[in-house]
């Protein structure tokens, strides 16, 4: 069955299950910015109505992950519906046939690994287009859709931690409050990042300043308030995620930036799901509360 939205465009309801009186639903869209099909999730929680539309959370995944990894592992809808806050999962890249892959099959690029920016180098440019894809198309088709005010957070893990500093940072208009887990927090520094920018932005690192978060601090700032947790038995910590960086680039920037050192915790959604509701009472304070 398809719903036709004021944006012209087709959502196709995939799947539904009621959870803690709320709604877990996927649907499925073209989009017009990736130039393929996508499918994403979203949580409803009961209070939900036409008259009293509530605030969306936006999830950003890791690395490998589709809509699914968050909402099945992450244990956040109990909470979610108590503060009577959505939330909404997209995919981590474009997807579908015609989408170009890392040539070796590798998981930290290509498909399930969009970075949350808009490339710019081909192949990859036709379609790796996942920062328009967050920051306009997806909200837009949300807010016209759900029973969803247009008040946004914005959390992720790993890339998707990346994908919600950056964002967050850099629309700062446009979302009340940024978290974080295990977040990518100097992809310019690090091999997954730099393998990543080299082939969706090519060579020129200045144009690389525009999707990391240390960078973006540097020049920006923050108006927005930050809450990061790391897990300091992440094997992935010192290579790839350097919170150290970010804590500095903050403290540089007067940012409001909460760094939790988990001691412990690995990269998984164990970590995830042992934090997510002070994530979301972290964000309902800025979404439902008028803090800020
Ligand atoms: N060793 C992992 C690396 C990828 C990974 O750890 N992905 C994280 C995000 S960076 C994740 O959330 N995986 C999916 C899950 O745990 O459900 C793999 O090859 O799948």
């Amino acid at each position: 069955m398809g719903a036709r939205t004021d944006m012209t465009m087709d959502i196709e309801h995939v799947s539904q299950a009621k959870v803690f009186n709320g709604w877990h639903k996927q649907y499925r869209h073209s989009s017009l910015v990736l130039g393929c099909e996508m499918r994403f999730a979203i949580f409803l929680p009961s209070c939900a109505t036409q008259d009293t539309p509530v605030p969306v959370l936006y999830w950003l995944s890791g690395l490998t992950c589709t809509d699914e990894n968050f909402m099945q592992k992450a244990g956040a809808f109990r909470m979610a519906e108590e503060l009577g806050i959505a939330i909404v999962a997209p995919d981590t890249s474009p997807r579908g046939e015609s989408v170009p892959d890392d040539p070796d099959g590798a998981y930290d690029f290509g498909l399930g690994a969009g970075f949350y920016l808009n490339a710019t180098q081909a192949p990859w440019s036709e379609h790796y287009h996942m920062y328009d894809y967050v920051v306009n198309e997806l909200p837009a088709l949300i807010e016209a859709t759900f029973p969803v005010s247009s008040l946004r957070s914005i959390s992720g893990h790993s890339m998707g931690g990346h994908g919600a500093l950056t964002i967050g940072i850099k629309n700062a208009d446009r979302y009340q409050s940024i978290s974080a887990f295990s977040p990518i927090t100097n992809p310019m520094k690090c091999p997954w990042g730099q393998k990543a920018f080299t082939n969706y932005l090519g060579p020129d690192q200045d144009t690389w300043k525009a999707y990391d978060a240390c960078s973006l601090l540097e020049s920006n700032g923050c108006a927005l308030p930050i809450l990061v947790d790391q897990g300091d038995s992440d094997g992935f910590l010192e290579e790839q995620l350097k919170p150290e960086h970010l804590q500095s680039a903050a403290g540089a920037a007067q940012a409001q930036l909460e760094l939790r050192m988990q001691p412990g915790y690995d990269h998984s959604y164990f970590f995830i799901q042992s934090f997510i509701e002070d994530h979301l009472k972290f964000h309902a304070k800025y979404l439902t509360q008028g803090e800020g």
